[in-house]
């Protein structure tokens, strides 16, 4: 069943020269699924996600055919009816948690606050549910937390808590830019199996955005891959080593790999055109 259905998306930053297309003519769809999107910085992939959302600043300008919620298309949504959207049934995880979280603030109360936001009930059920949405996300000692202050946290644990603040009102659709790039592997994996168990036990569409085509093709069911603003191929992401677009080729190959020791790094040209180019201090 199809959540979230995305047409003709251009997101434009009007400047000096005329306009700069960040996103160009982008569509695709997304199920209870994990979705990624890569491609090199700058290919549009927060641009995207943002503009679902309708988080684009100014001058930014968001334009598409529509982009539709379960049938409902947001883009004419008036703002108030569009931050309910925000708020209860799409959610955002950015990369760096300790710029969503209050710094002076304990994180019990951030929690109890976001979901007094959304349910009329008492503080002591607010409470309970807090520590309950802190357990989900593997948080073993939830009372402790309740009472830390952000700084007091790992990057890994700032991004559980944040996790676990976007799911109190129980998203259909969880949209996550780099959510695990600042974080070691360890905890990364285990960001990562939560998000896994929040799409498997909640039904949950994820969009997953990404520059790490090894971790998307291992974690996500389908990709989309940017490249200057557009999508330029979709696979599955079992068969993202297979994929066709010389972009997608060139994202690969730049991929460090122990068995193949590579002199050349390749380079894409604007025309889909390659080119091989020396490594600095390399022999031509
Ligand atoms: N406020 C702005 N004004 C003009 N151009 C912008 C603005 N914000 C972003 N852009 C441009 O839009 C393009 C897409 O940016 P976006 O952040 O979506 O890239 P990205 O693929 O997510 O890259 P990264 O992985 O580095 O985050 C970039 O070329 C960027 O410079």
């Amino acid at each position: 069943m199809t959540l979230l259905d995305v047409q003709n998306l251009w997101v434009k930053f009007p400047n000096r020269q005329g306009v700069f297309d960040a996103v160009r003519g982008v569509s695709f769809s997304l199920g209870r699924e994990r979705l990624g999107i890569v491609g090199e910085s700058g290919s549009g992939k927060s641009m995207t996600g943002r503009a679902i959302l309708r988080l684009i600043r100014k001058p930014g300008i968001v334009q598409a055919d529509h982009i539709a919620l379960e049938g409902r298309n947001l883009l004419n949504l008036p703002e108030v009816e569009m931050r309910k959207v925000r708020g209860q049934q799409i959610s955002m995880v950015m990369q760096d948690p300790k710029f969503s979280l209050n710094p002076v603030m304990r994180i019990g109360d951030q929690i109890m606050e976001a979901y007094l936001l959304h349910n009329r009930t008492s503080k002591a059920q607010a409470r309970a549910k807090s520590l309950e949405m802190l357990r989900a996300v593997s948080i073993n000692d939830p009372e402790r937390v309740m009472r830390a202050y952000p700084h007091e946290m790992s990057g890994g644990m700032g991004q559980r808590i944040m996790i676990a603040m976007m799911l109190i009102p129980d998203p259909k659709i969880l949209i996550a830019d780099e959510p695990t790039s600042a974080l070691d592997v360890s905890v990364q994996r285990q960001v990562l199996d939560i998000m896994d168990g929040l799409v498997k036990e909640r039904g949950m569409g994820l969009i997953f955005i990404s520059h790490d085509l090894n971790l998307v093709s291992e974690f996500c069911d389908r990709v989309l891959i940017m490249y200057a603003g557009q999508i330029v191929e979709v696979c599955d992401a079992d068969k993202l080593h297979d994929a066709q677009h010389p972009y997608t080729q060139g994202l690969l190959q730049s991929l460090p790999r122990l068995d193949q020791p590579r002199k050349y790094l390749p380079v894409l040209q604007r025309e889909d055109d390659w080119q091989k180019a020396p490594i600095a201090g390399d022999q031509a």
